[in-house]
């Protein structure tokens, strides 16, 4: 099938596309890494629903039956008779604004939903029967086995999604990728904070590589898994080096820096340094036409393989409030985490 301009908000079968942007750049708020949780759903004969957020790809096993039917990986509702459709309602894992969504019927076959559409809300707490729920997605066709991307271009965050499906069927992965928002105001100004982390509203912006693993599991909580859960490029066989920028959550004034090279043991970088800018605008664009400027925050620094690396005090350099920071890696590698704290700026 053809893959189309996914700008238009078009569907678009993933055996002919690429991963499109929002899934690189942005990470699934309907994970269940993320606490993301089906709340309610009409039916789960087949397969539980709560299987469609799991972070792992979808796989089918050949022979693998248990008391319902064939057992598959994903939500499946048994064949409908009297008329009406399947939905669930999932609590996203962080609250945030939706790039993009993946309706994934991956080895869905005679059993996926010809149609799907998907509403959101906002509510504190959990969605009860007063609750206005928002068109995002109008009902569209699906296909079998496939991935279904679609585009979005909202602005507004949402705390919950309801998957209708048409009328019934199997839905191996819902995955909503998504900028998480974070509410500054419920935090103790003068206190130091993780300005970098995902779920304070950090953001991968751009990076020159990234053969290798996301980069955007570097600004994850916790320590990488394995070597997968990181930002690895390839190896450099020409001069210079790699490096990716991070847009913080909040301005702040840089006290502490964390990079964690934990798994890369052959392929860790031979140094690192970080950069920090004061941007008014977030555009990608801009970033790239402003970054002739990046003054140093930390100069670089000879990295150790599967080790996490702390650098404050005086092995910073100070250059006031920053709103990117610009990590470089010398000559290429791999790097699973980098945390920068500090003290926001007004
Ligand atoms: N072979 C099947 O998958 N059949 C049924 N589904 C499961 N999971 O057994 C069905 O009717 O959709």
């Amino acid at each position: 099938m053809a893959a189309t301009d996914p700008s238009d908000g078009t569907i678009i079968n993933a055996a002919a596309a690429e991963l499109p942007l929002f899934a690189t750049r942005h990470a699934n708020l309907a994970s269940a890494d993320f606490g993301a949780k089906v709340l309610d759903c009409t039916d789960e004969f087949f397969a539980k629903s709560e299987r469609m957020l799991q972070a792992s790809e979808p796989v089918f096993v050949v022979g693998k039956f248990d008391d319902h039917g064939k057992w598959m990986d994903g939500w499946e509702t048994r064949r409908r008779r009297n008329g009406g459709h399947d939905t669930a309602v999932i609590r996203l894992g962080m609250p945030g604004i939706i790039k993009g969504l993946d309706i994934d019927t991956s080895h869905f076959t005679g059993n996926y939903p010809p149609a799907a559409s998907v509403q959101v809300c906002h509510v504190q707490g959990d969605p009860d029967d007063s609750t206005v729920w928002t068109e995002l997605v109008p009902a569209s066709s699906l296909s079998g086995n496939a991935h279904h991307f679609i585009d979005i271009t909202d602005t507004q965050v949402w705390t919950h999604l309801r998957l209708h499906i048409y009328p019934d069927g199997g839905v191996a992965r819902l995955r909503v990728y998504g900028q998480p928002a974070c509410d500054w105001s419920q935090y103790d100004a003068d206190a130091l904070h993780e300005v970098s982390a995902l779920h304070h509203g950090g953001r991968i912006v751009a990076y020159n590589n990234a053969h290798y693993g996301t980069p955007f599991r570097l600004i994850m909580p916790g320590r990488g898994v394995n070597m997968g859960d990181g930002w690895e490029t390839r190896r450099r066989r020409e001069p210079g080096y790699d490096w990716c920028i991070i847009e913080l959550g909040h301005a702040a004034t840089i006290e502490k820096i964390e990079i964690d090279t934990a798994h890369f043991k052959g392929n860790y970088p031979d140094r690192v340094s970080v950069q920090g800018a004061r941007m008014t605008a977030s555009t990608d664009e801009s970033l790239i036409t402003q970054a002739m400027f990046w003054p140093a925050l930390l100069a670089e620094q000879k990295t150790e393989a599967d080790a996490q690396h702390f650098f404050e005090g005086n092995a910073l350099r100070q250059c006031g409030p920053v709103t990117h920071v610009r990590v470089n890696m010398f000559p290429d590698g791999g790097i699973s985490r980098v945390r920068l704290w500090g003290r926001l700026a007004v």
